[in-house]
């Protein structure tokens, strides 16, 4: 017979059982985003002319589904709709819609976070996260060359591939701040300015909103050669391959937009040094812009876990 205490501390055995299963199982959701997308089903749903998709005829529109697959397909969509990203409507029979939060999954939706998911599972990327124990027991100062044998950005200059997905994450995340930052709760940032450095500025979203919002301000990207490519700018706004630890060129304003994160704190000290030099003296108004991301402990559901702070 069970007493009380037996009672309670089975209740905590179930309730820590329960919590466990949800990490254990945590990579189920990821590694289903990143199929409903390359499956295409966002951009199925979003295409059909209702908007509301019957599961048959979600199922018939999948372009590369193996039709042996088909009962499968419910099993995901239940995740899925679980998990807020497709409405699930009963009454339609079984018919499915695209959230808010669904629509980021698109292929042409301005605000697309979709390369960004699919950066995040990058088999190189998922094998950089589980090296972390063994990183913190060897010497090299990243998990990446733990896992690698190479820095992130030695890497990408040698697998192509893996750069342009790195490339495409970052972008479709610019394209969002790059709007922010024209909006006019901060384009007073820019006023006055007549030159600035976007230090490792990808493939230049947001410098080229900068430069387009602000005709008479000269706008550089400055990247490493295999990010750079060929890459032409046009009008006020210029491309330069190089690297950021030798030389910034002049201006009369730095943007770090997600760099200083990716560095020792020797290394910032040393890149801040740097941004300061490429800022003439003379020059007014001068200054180093600085847009991070932040991890918040806010006891959410981790959906809250990162903000950009600027
Ligand atoms: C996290 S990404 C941020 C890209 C861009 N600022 C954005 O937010 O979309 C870091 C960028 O720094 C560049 N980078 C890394 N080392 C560099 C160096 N030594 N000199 C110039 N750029 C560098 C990378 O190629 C990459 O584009």
């Amino acid at each position: 017979m069970l007493n009380n205490n037996d009672i309670c501390a089975n209740d905590q055995l179930i309730q820590a059982e329960v919590q466990s299963w949800d990490y254990v199982l945590s990579y189920v959701l990821p590694s289903c985003i990143k199929c409903a997308i390359e499956l295409g089903i966002p951009d199925v749903l979003h295409k059909n002319a209702n908007p509301i998709m019957s599961l048959s005829d979600l199922v018939a529109n999948l372009p590369n589904l193996n039709p042996s697959k088909a009962s499968f397909i419910p099993i995901l969509m239940r995740i899925l709709v679980h998990s807020g990203l497709f409405n699930y409507h009963q009454q339609q029979g079984d018919g499915y819609s695209l959230t808010g939060v669904g629509r980021l999954l698109l292929e042409d939706d301005p605000f697309s976070k979709r390369s960004f998911f699919l950066f995040a599972e990058h088999p190189v990327v998922l094998n950089t996260t589980v090296s972390v124990s063994n990183w913190l027991r060897d010497d090299l100062p990243t998990a990446f060359e733990t896992a690698h044998g190479k820095s992130h950005w030695d890497y990408c200059a040698e697998e192509p591939e893996f750069s342009g997905f790195f490339d495409n994450a970052m972008t479709s995340d610019s394209r969002l701040i790059s709007n922010l930052l024209i909006s006019d709760c901060c384009k007073g940032v820019f006023e006055g300015l007549t030159s600035l450095v976007d230090v490792g500025g990808g493939t230049g979203t947001v410098a080229m909103a900068i430069a387009n919002a602000f005709p008479s301000l000269k706008s550089i990207v400055l990247d490493l050669p295999h990010v750079i490519g060929d890459r032409k700018g046009t009008g006020n706004l210029e491309f330069i391959a190089g690297s950021m630890f030798d030389k910034i060129p002049h201006a009369n304003a730095i943007l770090l937009k997600w760099i200083l994160h990716n560095w020792s704190d020797q290394d910032c000290v040393k890149l801040l040094k740097k941004c300061k030099e490429s800022i003439p003296s003379k020059e007014k108004g001068g200054k180093v812009i600085i847009i991070e991301i932040v991890m918040e402990d806010n006891n959410s559901n981790g959906s809250n876990l990162f903000k950009h702070n600027t």
